[in-house]
């Protein structure tokens, strides 16, 4: 007899295994009073084979945790440690999450399931293991919002309410709970690397390079595997920053367990788009000296990168790894330049540094907002007359005429828009109260078609070289 899984042609996968015993602990799901379906990623749930799941089907996959087969026996608790705002804090590892699954995509890409709050583990220390209903909200508008703009980042999969009530200190208490399940290009943070390193198990510190280079980048190792792993990452975050700037993205917690090897984005707490090209902008309250804010993104990220460094040393000398971390700067400004061009929609011989450099001026000298600054110039050039004859855009307009629109670059309605598809926080606290108040759903439902048109008018970023 065919399972409704096998009809579903889902792709399982089970990678983790090459770590098992020590990248993380056996554990159970909480059991939740109450499982209420309230976002479905369709999208990805196609890609990875699991489109025709019914709706109660989905809920005992992803609310209840019955496992998907031929994937893990049992959920892990993945153990790392981290340097968190530069402390290092060998207590930490997945307290409020476990790896559920592994998958791979339509393409044949390793994908793994990851939770967030879904009950206690091992780690949790002083925490209930739990997720606010705001708080998976928030991270369903960061990750359609992100993909969007090009970023490299996880996406949600699944968001269940669950019938609890939350105490916190950041959220008016009680307040809402929910089981967030989120699809990721793995979950091995450079605070895993930190964790091998920090008990000096150089076995394990091979093991997670090999991983990471044959099942995360499917590359063949080569005379160095830990330089060669260094390099990958150096490009992937890099280029991560790069794409956090031209999407006018804050993180706000950019610790080194926040901090995927394979580049991706993901954890999404406290964070914020920043209206206005503002270095200075942060987006956690507690985050009171700025180190992650706006325009220390890069320099987070690189700090975050020579942790990896450092780990691997066990396994090779000092000199190359240094070698990979100095690519970065030039990788980023590349990064930067690509990601500015692919989001103005430009092509072109003119010079690229250029147009970064004098639109930047552009914005901060006239505080015009930065999605407002892409959709006008992206969206034509009675447009851009309009709006940019003061004198401080005089550089950027010059500069901007050396330059042609890409192929079809304006050619989805979207661009006739009067204004950008943003995300400004009001507007976050908005779709929450509509929540939080009336269990008006439409808000969110509404704002995540916005996104993705908007999405589909940028169409693919330019991957790293
Ligand atoms: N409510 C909670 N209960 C238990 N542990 C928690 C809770 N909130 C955070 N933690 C734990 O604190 C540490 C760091 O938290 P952080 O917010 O970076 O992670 P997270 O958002 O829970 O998970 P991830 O990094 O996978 O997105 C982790 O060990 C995390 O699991």
């Amino acid at each position: 007899m065919t399972t409704p899984l096998q009809a579903a042609k889902y792709r399982p996968a089970d990678e983790i295994s090459a770590l098992m015993p020590d990248i993380g602990d056996p554990v159970e799901a909480a059991d939740f009073p109450q499982t209420v379906l309230r976002f479905r990623n369709d999208r990805w749930a196609d890609a990875v084979g699991l489109g025709s799941l019914s709706e109660d089907e989905w809920i005992g996959h992803f609310g209840r945790f019955h496992p998907l087969p031929e994937t893990l026996p049992k959920p892990l608790a993945l153990r790392y440690h981290g340097h968190q705002f530069r402390m290092y804090n060998p207590q930490i590892g997945d307290g409020r999450g476990f790896l559920f699954a592994q998958l791979r995509d339509g393409a044949g890409r390793l994908l793994d399931l990851g939770t967030k709050g879904s009950g206690q583990t091992p780690y949790s220390r002083f925490g209930d293991g739990r997720l606010t209903l705001k708080g998976g909200v928030r991270e369903i508008l960061a990750t359609e919002m992100l993909d969007a703009l090009g970023v490299n980042t996880s996406r949600t999969f699944s968001l269940i309410e669950t019938g609890e009530a939350l105490q916190r200190n950041d959220e008016p208490s009680p307040t809402r709970s929910a089981v967030l399940v989120r699809l990721s290009h793995s979950h091995i943070r450079i605070g895993t690397f930190q964790r091998a390193a920090f008990f000096d198990d150089k076995a394990l510190l091979e093991k997670l390079t090999d991983y990471a280079l044959t099942r995360l980048y499917g590359e063949e190792p080569g005379d160095s595997p830990p330089v060669q792993l260094m390099a990958r990452v150096i490009e992937q975050v890099a280029d991560l920053a790069a794409s956090y700037m031209v999407a006018g993205f804050v993180h706000g917690v950019l610790n080194s367990d926040n901090i995927n090897v394979t580049g991706e984005s993901f954890d999404y707490g406290p964070w914020r788009f920043t209206p206005r090209w503002d270095n200075g902008f942060t987006a956690a309250y507690f985050d009171e000296s700025g180190l992650y804010a706006f325009g220390r993104q890069a320099e987070a990220i690189h700090w975050n990168a020579a942790q990896l460094a450092v780990s691997l040393r066990p396994l090779v000398e000092a000199e190359p790894l240094v070698e990979q971390m100095e690519r970065f700067p030039a990788l980023f400004e590349e990064a930067l330049t690509r990601r500015f061009c692919w989001r103005l929609g430009v092509a072109g011989g003119g010079d690229a540094a250029a147009l970064v450099q004098t639109a930047v001026r552009g914005m901060v000298e006239t505080g015009t907002e930065i999605d407002r600054f892409f959709h006008d110039w992206r969206g034509g050039a009675a447009r851009a007359a309009e709006r940019y004859a003061e004198e401080s855009w005089a550089p950027f307009r010059e500069v901007a005429s050396g330059f042609t629109a890409a192929n079809g670059a304006r050619d989805h309605g979207y661009w006739r828009d009067d204004a950008p598809c943003s995300m400004p926080i009001g507007e976050v606290e908005t779709i929450w109260s509509a929540i939080d108040r009336d269990d008006d759903w439409r808000p969110l439902h509404d704002k995540v078609a916005a996104i993705r048109r908007m999405g589909e008018a940028h169409g693919d970023a330019p991957a790293v070289a």
